[in-house]
């Protein structure tokens, strides 16, 4: 009898498949057939087969998989016909997909995609477009393959229709020239300005330059000037606010002199910083002055700024949008195919479904992770899927932190729990950075695990305000949404122009905001009321 604790139910078969022989590739992987009718005349049987269409985004199944060791494998497996059928997990192992997985042939154009499951040790076969009565279901193996291609003689012998019909939901940004700017109305998606209007003065005459007041104190002794910095951060006076000014100006007017920058001023604190008693002669006292508040964006506005104090030049403030290649738009493109898939899965399986997944490119380099919401299955409010999805990239880079500082391998999180509703998130890396995630140094800082910086987060719903304050925390670089929010988002909702954490006044981190265009806003599954 089967244990009712087991994760049984993460693996799953479809039944929607047969297994036949495929022209110059073996066997392979076939929608199912249904037997439509059947007569019997004079000794025979005759049966009328119809091959059943599969609809895009179908899961086909969840195969669990063997894992052999990198030595086993070199030693023993590598020799023998398993060489054809496995390839490499995320953590260097040689997996074996149990169920039809390893009976999925390969073909350029591929009409299913699978994703890897690190914590259930399974892979999820999707399609991801829709597939034709008896069209063989194949899976992309990568662009390295060790036998020849049986369908590189096959397609030239294809009819134009058949071309075109393979190719109905193929990602638009394929394909050459990745490196072309899109025009702005070709994106696949709309903005969200992110800058409050006042941040947009460009300040370039001296009455409108936003000042505040800070301390300074002139430094007597320039020989001190490497420790007083040392000082200055040290005792925690390099924050953010001031992180657009030079800590130190330089007059050559006589008397020439160099000035320390020491603090804000405080309308609640009158006094300045205490300088240490070695440090007290090298400076003389503190006195108050008027700095920029902001850095400057153009060079008339530098030149103004910088004669009331060294300013840094930044002619684009993060959160601003930046130009889209048409390579940029394919990445993101598939992105959301991978988020919609995972999203169709959790929907169709509710709770057979594991939070968090990690994708890999054809190369088997990790590049994106994904996670559900899991507030029901762990009775936790605090489980948007927004928010899992941090921790899984934290989780994720602890372990490999652990891995290498220890010999014992890094245990599973034990948040590895199952979803209950169709809201997912995905963390994906900025094209820029999509070849794989870089494990950070193994000195790194407490809290550092949940950097998102230069990573793009792309979520089914608008983050909620809770989850748009940690993605500012997390210093995302920009976040990809499909269903506006408007009651409970905080990413500007559907136009734009609601609640927008990263566009208030004051706030340390800005990103952008990318809703993405087309969705149908009757989706299927889609939960509205949900804050996500
Ligand atoms: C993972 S197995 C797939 C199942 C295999 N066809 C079978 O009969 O067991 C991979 C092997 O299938 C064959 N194969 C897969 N895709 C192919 C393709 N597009 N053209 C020719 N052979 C292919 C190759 O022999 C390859 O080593």
């Amino acid at each position: 009898m089967a244990d009712d604790n087991t994760n049984a139910t993460l693996f799953f078969h479809g039944r929607r498949c047969r297994v036949a022989t495929s022209k110059g590739k073996g066997r392979g992987v076939f929608g199912a057939r249904t037997v439509v009718s059947a007569a019997y005349t004079e000794g025979l049987t005759a049966i009328d087969i119809a091959t059943d269409a599969i609809a895009a985004r179908t899961v086909l199944e969840s195969s669990p998989v063997l894992l052999f060791t990198e030595e086993e494998y070199s030693k023993h497996g590598k020799h023998t016909l398993l060489d054809h059928y496995t390839f490499k997990w995320p953590d260097g192992r040689m997996a074996l997909a149990l169920g039809w997985g390893s009976l999925y042939n390969h073909s350029e154009t591929p009409n299913v995609s699978f994703s890897i499951n690190t914590s259930s040790e399974a892979i999820t076969y999707t399609t991801c477009r829709d597939v034709a009565p008896d069209e063989e279901l194949c899976i992309f193996y990568g662009h390295q393959l060790w036998f020849d291609n049986a369908d590189a003689v096959a397609c030239t012998s294809q009819t134009g229709q058949e071309n075109g019909d393979a190719n109905i939901s193929q990602n638009p940004f394929a394909g050459s020239n990745s490196t072309e700017v899109l025009p702005e109305d070709e994106l696949p998606f709309a903005r969200t300005n992110v800058i409050p209007d006042e941040d947009r003065i460009i300040e370039e005459d001296a009455e409108s330059i936003r000042k505040i007041k800070v301390w300074a104190a002139d430094i007597l002794d320039k020989r001190k000037t490497a420790a007083l910095l040392t000082w200055i951060k040290e005792c925690g006076l390099e924050t953010n606010d001031l992180q657009h000014l030079k800590r130190i100006r330089h007059t050559k007017d006589p008397p020439s002199k160099s000035s320390l920058l020491l603090d804000k001023f405080r309308d609640d604190l009158h006094v300045p910083p205490s300088v240490p008693e070695d440090l007290s002669l090298a400076l003389s006292e503190p006195y108050i002055t008027e700095v920029p508040l902001f850095a400057a964006q153009t060079f008339t506005s530098l030149q103004l700024k910088t004669a009331l104090w060294p300013t840094v030049y930044s002619p684009k403030r993060t959160g601003e949008g930046e130009p889209w290649t048409r390579g940029q738009a394919a990445w993101a493109w598939d992105a959301v195919n991978v988020l919609r898939d995972a999203a169709t899965q959790a929907q169709s399986d509710g709770e057979a479904i594991p939070y968090d997944e990690d994708v890999q490119n054809e190369s088997g380099m990790l590049t994106s992770f994904i996670a559900h919401d899991t507030r029901e299955s762990m009775s936790h409010p605090l489980r948007h899927s927004v928010l899992n999805v941090v921790r899984r990239v934290a989780d994720w880079r602890a372990s490999q932190i652990s891995k290498s500082i220890s010999p014992t391998p890094a245990t599973p999180s034990s948040d590895m729990q199952l979803a209950s509703t169709s809201e997912i998130s995905a963390i994906s890396s900025a094209i820029s950075s999509a070849t794989s995630f870089t494990p950070p140094p193994v000195t790194q800082r407490n809290g550092m695990h949940y950097l998102l910086t230069g990573l793009t987060l792309f979520t089914t719903h608008e983050p909620c305000l809770m989850c748009t304050m940690a993605l500012l925390h997390s210093r995302v670089r920009e976040v990809v949404f499909l269903y506006p929010m408007d009651a409970t988002g905080g990413c500007g909702g559907s136009t734009g122009l609601g609640t927008c954490v990263p566009r208030l006044k004051g706030v340390n981190h800005r990103f952008s905001i990318l809703r993405w265009k087309g969705v149908d806003e009757d989706e299927a599954g889609v939960d509205r009321t949900l804050d996500a």
